[in-house]
């Protein structure tokens, strides 16, 4: 089986790239979408995110054999809900949330009965809403498959050959080990970055002018992930909760070893370690993972 008629929920830059990828290269795929925000609607037609912007949720569902909810995570259960009588009984339910467990339960309640086999593209960048989507987001990058147990095979292979059409490599994984792997490589990230603009900017002394100024190497960078959508990350770090305090325990752990070693001139320790993480960088190029990603969509791109 494959995908014919796609309705995607919520036109930001999960949804709008969705869009543009499908019309881009799946061209056989009819696809319709809906945002809550009327002004996003309105800029999504006039982008041609969509082949169809529908003033409701509903109209955008009514035919689709494949639904794909693009909103923050705490969004999606109570929106799935409000949709739940509109969506045809044999469609497709999926998303493309950072996390996993719980929105898999969200949506495992809001449509009982439906076929639910989440997803998560690992491709983004810090900006969002209907003008920063774009077809090639996709391109070479993982998307995690989370099928729960006893999903019916044909439909997740469906829905991992949609997201092969759109460029991705699909990978199928337990939502909880998702969980916890996104919890280090990108919750904790994004956490720190948060932490470490904002603590910049709280310094006496340090007036947000200087930060700005002087934010020309590693500063910057994190300048750029701290300025990822609000709404979304407070999501996700109320909805992968356990994972991320286990991964934020032992993050603390070490950075307290590094502490020690700062306080107590112990180089070794700081040498070793730095060589450790500078080889796993460069492994990272070696397989191509930096270069797959656009250089579009992002306003700063790290060397
Ligand atoms: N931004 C990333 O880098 C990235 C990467 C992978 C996955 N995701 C996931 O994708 C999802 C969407 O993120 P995004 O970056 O596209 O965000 P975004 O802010 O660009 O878009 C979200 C859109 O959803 C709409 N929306 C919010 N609540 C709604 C509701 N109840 N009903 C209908 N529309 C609603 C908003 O108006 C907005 O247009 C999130 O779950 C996020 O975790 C994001
Ligand atoms: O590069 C970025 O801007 C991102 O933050 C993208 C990123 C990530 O952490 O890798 C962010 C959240 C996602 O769920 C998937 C991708």
């Amino acid at each position: 089986m494959s995908f014919e008629r796609v309705a995607i929920i919520g036109l930001g830059l999960l949804g709008g790239s969705i869009g543009l990828a499908v019309q881009d290269r799946l061209p056989g795929v009819a696809t319709t979408g809906w945002d809550r925000d009327p002004a996003t609607r309105a800029r999504a037609a006039e982008r041609g995110l969509v082949g169809t912007v529908c003033e409701t949720g509903a109209e955008a569902v009514a035919q689709a054999d494949l639904v794909i909810f693009c909103v923050p995570v705490g969004a999606i259960g109570e929106v799935a809900g409000e949709l739940a009588s509109a969506i045809p009984a044999g469609a497709v339910i999926s998303d493309v949330g950072s996390s996993k467990q719980s929105v898999a339960e969200a949506l495992a309640k809001a449509l009982p009965g439906h076929t639910v086999i989440p997803a998560h593209p690992v491709a983004g960048t810090e900006r969002s809403g209907p003008d920063a989507g774009f077809a090639s987001l996709f391109l070479g990058r993982w998307c995690i498959v989370t099928p729960p147990e006893g999903a019916d095979a044909a439909k997740v292979a469906a829905l991992s050959a949609f997201w092969e059409g759109l460029g991705a490599k699909v990978e199928l994984m337990d939502a909880q080990h998702h969980d916890l792997v996104l919890a280090v490589t990108s919750h904790l990230p994004h956490l720190i970055a948060y932490t470490i603009v904002g603590t910049a900017s709280d310094l006496e002394g340090v007036t947000q002018s200087e930060v700005i100024k002087y934010s020309a190497g590693g500063f910057r960078d994190f300048t750029r992930i701290a300025a990822s959508d609000p709404t979304m990350w407070r999501d996700v770090f109320l909805t992968n909760k356990d994972a991320v305090l286990e991964m934020l325990q032992r993050f603390s752990e070490d950075l307290t070893a590094l502490q020690r070693a700062i306080r107590w001139g112990d180089g070794d320790t700081l040498f070793d370690l730095f060589t450790r993480t500078r080889a796993i960088r460069r492994s990272i190029i070696a397989e191509g993972q930096d270069d797959a990603r656009p250089d579009f969509g992002r306003s700063d791109h790290a060397g």
